[in-house]
């Protein structure tokens, strides 16, 4: 077969409660598609077509959470900037904090929760997403505590 098209750019955002000093991380729970609910990831999606990627994430943003947000430093990936989630998908993440509503599970979540840290091991977390937390407690620095034991590398990627 030939093979497939440029993988689809997806935005999503490490919101946190402070972006100075990140103690607390919005994770959300998927509720769609069957495939992937339960799992737990950076709110966002995909970018359309002639949105920037920032453009993009605020609309997500807009219509996931029904929150405005203020954008921090992006934390790039280690594949020419982005964080590789699937053959079919990259994603770039940006630190954001809420600066307009509260954030509330609209469209493709049913559950937000504010994790610390030595929390985030303990949901699941879409698997693509795990070396994003690896690298995002050590640039934020956050402790971490038990992300060696349970934070795990996907095999054959993630
Ligand atoms: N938003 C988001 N998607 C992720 C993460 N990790 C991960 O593997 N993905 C995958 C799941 C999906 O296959 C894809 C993003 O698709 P999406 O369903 O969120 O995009 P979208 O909101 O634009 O949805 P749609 O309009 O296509 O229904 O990336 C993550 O942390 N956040």
């Amino acid at each position: 077969m030939e093979s497939r098209a440029q993988p689809v750019l997806v935005v999503a955002a490490a919101i946190v409660d402070d972006l100075d000093a990140p103690r607390e991380l919005l994770a959300a729970r998927r509720r769609t598609p069957a495939r992937l609910a339960g799992r737990w990831e950076f709110p966002g999606g995909k970018v359309e077509d002639g949105e920037s990627a920032r453009e993009a994430l605020h609309r997500e943003l807009d219509e996931e959470l029904g929150v405005r947000v203020r954008l921090g430093a992006e934390l790039p990936g280690p594949d020419d900037g982005v964080w590789v989630l699937s053959e079919r998908h990259v994603m770039r993440l940006w630190l954001a904090v809420v600066v307009d509503g509260t954030p509330t599970p609209l469209i493709e979540h049913d559950e937000l929760r504010w994790l610390s840290a030595d929390e985030w091991p303990g949901v699941p977390w879409l698997d693509g997403d795990l070396q994003i937390l690896d690298a995002l407690g050590d640039v934020v620095g956050l402790p971490v505590t038990s992300r060696a034991a349970t934070v795990r590398k996907g095999p054959g990627g993630v």
